[in-house]
């Protein structure tokens, strides 16, 4: 099966120097999506792309999106979508990746340049979007080159979206996506939907994934004085915002995990049966959690507990407060406003207008309570719902055979305790089958300090994507194709 598959594998291992090369030049680009100041280096990295493409031969169009909601005095940075091949007698895949990152300083504990590209003796790649999400997206311009210097005819129609505000939101791409989806439009003729954004459960054993949770993103804002005051001056005189703060973010979850708003739990589908069934033979160990955490301080006690935490319930996570002392020294200040941030990972049956009503009623009557002077402000900065899809499609039979035939072993069939807030919006509005085929590792600290992707998972991971497009191209059209 897939007989010219030899010829290729070998040509990505010949062009493997200039694919980390391609992923050396990309890291090298800040592209902060969350960061005001950095939203040219997002749009340099998308010319990057652009660039990339056309010397591939692929068609390609960079489609603004307009301002930014709520910061109209910034563009969004462009959708990339590109072709490479039209023939009517091959399959169209369509395939979605991003290119913005997640915010990355040297001074935030990172060993090395969080932009530059650092391979150590273990051939381990650190940098910021190596594994997030920038090596997966260069994966498909490598299968492409790979393709054509190999002399491999290429199998199927290959569309391609890569975004720049996934990490904030993916702010106007579902509106976007829906357009496109249309008859006439950009990713009409899809077949399938492939994206290559997520990761292994461990290090050794390659995995296709069929849920995701969704992401609710709040801010409490918290503010009294009209300026930052000196605490020995004003200290017992001021009501302090960040008291307030403090307490209701501590109201929030408990230290085993429990979210302690009140409602929440009883919007959780129920665990049947054959659900629970699945998670014992998934090859995973708490060794594995251990290894990923860098520590033993986990939650739970059996991998049975810690996947289910992960996939299927809800978790909520505390994740800063701007505005709030942080340097190091001992400044006595009293911040005058604050900003708590802390998101909820949503899971089935959880809408994001339910859970944002509870999270509002919560944090107004927990403020309530504190009799404060002070004002606050509660809001969800951006949600996207939770996802989960049948693996039972050629799609994912497809990358089941490609995944053995690359690795050796037949990949676990995973979900994700993250969030692509896209990937419903172009199974629903595609009407086709998703499959999420992960590149990266669970060491990879994505959205960590010290970010890495390995030369191993860069390069088969090239050959995964590859491999994948052959077997698409030879599964019979079954199961709603
Ligand atoms: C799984 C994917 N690579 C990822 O990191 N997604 C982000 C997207 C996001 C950001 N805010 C809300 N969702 C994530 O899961 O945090
Ligand atoms: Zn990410
Ligand atoms: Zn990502």
């Amino acid at each position: 099966m897939a007989p010219q598959l030899d010829s290729y594998f070998k040509q990505v291992d010949h062009l493997s120097g200039s694919f980390i090369e391609r992923l050396r030049k990309a890291v090298a680009i800040p592209s902060v999506s969350a960061d005001e100041d950095r939203r040219q280096d997002v749009v340099r990295m998308s010319e990057y792309l652009v660039s990339e493409l056309k010397t591939l031969g692929a068609h390609v169009e960079s489609r603004p999106l307009g301002p930014q909601p709520g910061k109209e005095h910034l563009q969004l940075p462009p959708v990339i979508v590109a072709r490479y091949g039209s023939s009517p007698s091959k399959r169209t895949i369509l395939v979605y990746g991003h290119y913005d990152v997640q915010p990355a300083l040297k001074d935030d504990g990172w060993a090395t340049e969080p932009f530059e590209l650092t391979i150590d003796d273990k051939d381990r790649m650190y940098g910021r979007g190596s594994t997030d999400d920038k090596g997966p997206v260069l994966g498909w311009l490598n299968s492409i080159q790979a393709h054509q210097e190999a002399g491999v005819e290429f199998p199927v129609n290959l569309l391609m979206c890569f975004e720049g505000m996934e990490e904030s939101g993916s702010e106007g791409l579902d509106e976007f996506i829906e357009k496109e989806a249309k008859k006439g439009g950009f990713f009409d003729a899809a077949d399938a939907v492939c994206i290559s954004d997520n990761y292994w459960l461990g290090t050794e054993k390659p995995c296709l994934t069929y849920g995701l949770r969704g992401c609710n993103y709040y801010s409490v804002e918290i503010k009294g004085p009209g300026q930052d005051l000196h605490s020995g001056v004003f200290g017992g005189a001021a009501q302090e915002p960040m008291t307030d703060l403090t307490r209701i973010l501590a109201g929030l979850v408990d230290t085993h995990g429990t979210i302690l708003i009140l409602g929440i739990a009883a919007l959780v589908a129920p665990l049947t049966d054959e659900e629970q069934s699945l998670y014992g033979h998934i090859s995973y160990t708490m060794d594995n959690l251990y290894e990923s955490l860098g520590s033993h301080t986990s939650v739970h006690a059996t991998k049975e507990q810690t996947l289910m935490a992960r996939w299927r319930y809800p978790s909520l996570s505390v994740h800063g407060i701007e505005g709030a002392f942080s340097a190091p020294g001992a400044k006595t200040v009293i911040p005058a406003k604050v900003t708590g941030k802390f998101s909820i990972r949503t899971v089935p049956d959880m809408e994001i207008e339910h859970v944002n009503r509870l999270v509002f009623a919560h944090v107004e009557k927990a403020f309530e309570k504190l009799g404060s002077k002070n004002s606050l402000r509660v809001s969800c900065q951006h949600a996207g719902k939770w996802w989960v899809a049948s693996p039972k499609h050629w799609n994912f039979t497809a990358a089941a055979k490609a995944a053995e035939r690359v690795f050796g072993v037949p990949p676990d069939l995973t979900r994700e305790g993250g969030s692509i807030p896209v990937t419903i919006t172009f199974e629903q509005a595609t009407g086709k089958n998703v499959l999420l085929l992960p590149m990266g590792s669970s060491t990879d600290a994505a959205h960590s300090v010290n970010e890495k992707l390995d030369r191993r998972n860069y390069i088969e991971g090239t050959k995964l994507l590859g491999a994948y497009l052959h077997y698409v191209a030879e599964e019979p059209m079954t199961n709603g194709a």
